[in-house]
C-alpha cells in the first residue's frame, strides 16, 4: 500500500491530510512518509535473510537529517559522496563504521576526515586516488580499508546523463586494468584491501544489467583470489529503479535473490548502495496553482513549485505524476504545469489532463529523492520547507528559507 492515498476525496500521507501541512508549512513544500522510508530500506535489508551485507543508503538522493536519523535507527549503513555527506551521517546518528565513501574527486581534508572517525571503506575511482589515499593516510598514521571501484562498461539502459559504468564515463577503473591495480593495492604500506564496487546508473528497471556487472566483478575477484588476493566485499553499487509512471523494476527481493544466487558459494558478503529506491516514493512536493493561463495552443496552470524546487522534470525530461490534494468533480484538460522561474525549461509536467482552479493544492508525486537536494535558490527564490509524516502526526524538518538566511552569507563592498 502506498503511504499517499485519498481519504474521502482528499489526499492524506500516512493519517494525516496533505492540506493540514500545506496550511501549517505554506507551499511549496516537500512532505515524506517516515514508514514508507523505514519500509523501503527493511526490503532491502531483509532480502539478504542471513547472508552477510549491509545495506548503504545513497545519502546524496535525499540528505535530510531526520531522514537520515529514520534509517540510521533502524541500523543502516550509508553511501556518501562528500565530507558534507559524512558531516550529516555523524550529526544524525549513523555509524561511520557502516559507511562507504564514494566520488571521483575526493580531498585530501576529507579523506583525513573518514579516516579520523573511521569509515567502512573508501570506493577508490582512480590509480590517481589510490596513490593519494596512501600518502594522506600514511601522514595520519591510519592505514585506510579500499574497494576498487571498477567500470565494468555495461550498459545500464537508462538516461545517458545517469548512465555512469560505460568506458566513456568518468566513473571507476576500467575493468580490464582491475587486477593491477588492485596488485598495486596490495603493496601499498597504508591501505588495506577490502573490496571490489561498481555503480552502473540509476533508475535501471531490469536486474539484466546488474547481473551482467556481477559476472564481471566475479569473474575478477576469482581471478584475485588465484593470485593470492583476497577480499571480503563486493558491493554493486545503487541503481535500482522505481516506478514513476508505468516502469515496473523488480522489487528490492526478487533483486536480491538474483544477486545472491549470483554469488553461488563464494564467502563474500554483500553492499549496495540504493538511493531512489528508499525515498523516491516516500516523498511528494505540494504546490499551489496561482493562476490559468491560455494562449492559442496550449493551457498553462502556473503554480508556486519551479524547477529550482524541483529540477528533475526540466533536467531529464523526467515525468512525475502531478495529482490534486483535493479532486474536483469535472472533466480535465491537457495544461502544461509551470512555475514562475523566467525559463522556458522551467516546467513540472506537460500535457496533463487536469481539472483545477487557482488555490488549489497539487502533489508532484515520487519527489522524495532527488528533489530537495537537487534545489536551489535561482531567481532569488527560498527554498522549501521539508516536514516528515509519522502515523498521525507531522514534524517540520527543515523550515522554509528566508531572504535573511539567503543573504546572510553575502556582504557589500567597502
Ligand atoms: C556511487 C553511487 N552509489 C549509489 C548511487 C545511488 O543511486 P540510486 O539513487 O540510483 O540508487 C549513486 C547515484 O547514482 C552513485 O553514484
Ligand atoms: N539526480 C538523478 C540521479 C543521479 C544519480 C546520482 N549518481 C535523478 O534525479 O534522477
Amino acid at each position: 500500500m502506498s503511504a499517499f492515498e485519498y481519504q474521502n476525496n482528499e489526499l492524506f500521507v500516512e493519517q494525516v491530510a496533505v492540506n493540514r501541512i500545506a496550511e501549517a508549512v505554506g507551499t511549496p513544500c516537500y512532505v515524506y512518509s517516515r514508514t514508507a522510508l523505514e519500509q523501503q530500506w527493511q526490503a532491502f535489508d531483509q532480502a539478504f535473510g542471513d547472508h552477510p551485507h549491509l545495506v548503504c543508503y545513497a545519502v546524496k538522493a535525499n540528505s535530510n537529517l531526520a531522514v537520515l536519523n529514520v534509517l540510521a535507527k533502524l541500523g543502516a549503513g550509508f553511501d556518501i559522496v562528500s565530507q558534507g555527506e559524512l558531516e550529516r551521517v555523524l550529526r544524525a546518528g549513523g555509524d561511520p563504521a557502516k559507511v562507504v565513501f564514494s566520488g571521483v574527486g575526493k580531498l585530501r581534508e576529507e579523506m583525513l576526515r573518514a579516516l579520523e572517525v573511521g569509515v567502512y571503506c573508501f570506493n577508490v575511482e582512480s590509480e590517481a586516488e589510490l596513490e593519494i589515499l596512501n600518502e594522506v593516510a600514511g601522514q595520519a598514521g591510519k592505514v585506510a580499508a579500499i574497494s576498487l571501484r571498477v567500470n565494468p562498461d555495461v550498459d545500464a539502459q537508462t538516461h545517458p546523463y545517469i548512465s555512469t559504468g560505460l568506458k566513456e564515463n568518468k566513473f571507476g577503473i576500467d575493468i580490464d586494468r582491475a587486477v593491477a591495480v588492485f596488485e598495486r593495492a596490495a603493496q601499498l604500506p597504508n591501505i588495506k584491501v577490502s573490496g571490489i564496487d561498481c555503480h552502473i546508473g540509476s533508475q535501471l528497471t531490469t536486474v539484466t544489467p546488474f547481473m551482467d556487472a556481477m559476472d564481471r566483478l566475479l569473474e575478477r575477484i576469482d581471478q584475485l583470489a588465484a593470485q593470492g588476493i583476497h577480499i571480503d566485499h563486493v558491493d554493486i553499487g545503487g541503481g535500482l529503479g522505481v516506478r514513476y509512471r508505468d516502469e515496473q523494476p523488480p522489487a528490492p527481493s526478487e533483486y536480491v535473490s538474483a544477486l545472491l544466487k549470483k554469488l553461488g558459494d563464494r564467502k563474500l558478503k554483500i553492499l549496495m548502495e540504493p538511493g531512489r529506491a528508499i525515498a523516491a516514493n516516500a516523498g511528494i512536493l505540494v504546490t499551489e496553482v496561482l493562476l490559468l493561463k491560455s494562449t492559442e495552443v496550449k493551457n498553462f496552470v502556473v503554480v508556486d513549485a519551479a524547477m529550482n524546487d524541483l529540477i528533475r522534470p526540466s533536467l531529464y525530461s523526467a515525468w512525475q505524476d502531478i495529482i490534486p490534494v483535493t479532486p474536483r468533480a469535472g472533466q480535465g484538460s491537457a495544461c502544461d504545469i509551470v512555475g514562475p522561474v523566467c525559463e522556458t525549461g522551467d516546467f513540472l509536467g506537460k500535457d496533463r489532463e487536469l481539472c483545477v482552479e487557482p488555490g488549489d493544492r497539487l502533489a508532484v508525486c515520487s519527489a522524495g529523492a532527488y528533489g530537495f537536494v537537487m534545489s536551489s535558490n535561482y531567481n532569488t527564490r527560498n527554498r522549501v520547507a521539508e516536514v516528515m509524516a509519522d502515523g498521525n502526526q507531522f514534524h517540520i524538518i527543515r523550515r522554509r528559507e528566508t531572504y535573511d538566511d539567503q543573504f546572510a552569507l553575502e556582504s557589500l563592498v567597502p
